[in-house]
């Protein structure tokens, strides 16, 4: 349903669609950093915040969307570093979720070299944007997992 072996037109996805593997709200859990998290959203939104105890509500958010909401919280004071490191967050929780899921890699190293769009209209930062002019970060980082993974596939077999 999501491959697109052997053909290089762009993947198309968002990283909010549930549905997708290859989301950050995808319902893949993994282990990282001592937790159990439902969903790489639910990694990300907690990595916001100095307060463990929010880290901890934020892990237990019933659904990949209420982690986001609760990520955008004014109430609680956000790292202070956080732009610095938002990519690389975002990039160890798809890369774990990865090495955690198989079926995930798998399909991620089956896009072969085709480029991968986020094509979430209200996002210039993570995504395309409306006019597709965004810097496409979401996309970015899936690209730069895709080659670490392909890469370790190629270093196995040697
Ligand atoms: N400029 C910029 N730098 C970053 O490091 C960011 N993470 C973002 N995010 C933008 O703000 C919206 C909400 O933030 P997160 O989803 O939590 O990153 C997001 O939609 C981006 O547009 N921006």
């Amino acid at each position: 349903m999501f491959s697109n072996k052997d053909d290089n037109k762009p993947l198309y996805l968002t990283r909010e669609d549930p549905k997708h593997p290859l989301a950050a709200y995808s319902k893949h859990a993994f282990e990282l950093d001592g937790f159990e998290w439902p969903s790489v959203e639910h990694y990300y939104q907690a990595m916001k915040f100095d307060d463990a105890d929010y880290r901890e509500q934020i892990r237990q958010a019933a659904h990949p969307a209420e982690a986001a909401k609760l990520g955008k919280s004014r109430k609680h004071q956000r790292r202070k570093d956080w732009k610095k490191h938002s990519v690389t967050y975002m990039t160890r929780g798809c890369y774990i979720k990865c090495r955690a899921h198989t079926d995930v890699a798998e399909l991620l190293l089956n896009s072969g070299d085709a480029e991968i769009k986020n094509t979430s209209q209200y996002d210039y930062f993570w995504g395309s944007g409306r006019d597709t002019r965004g810097d496409n970060n979401f996309g970015k980082m899936l690209m730069g997992v895709r080659k670490k993974l392909r890469e370790e596939t190629q270093n196995s077999n040697k």
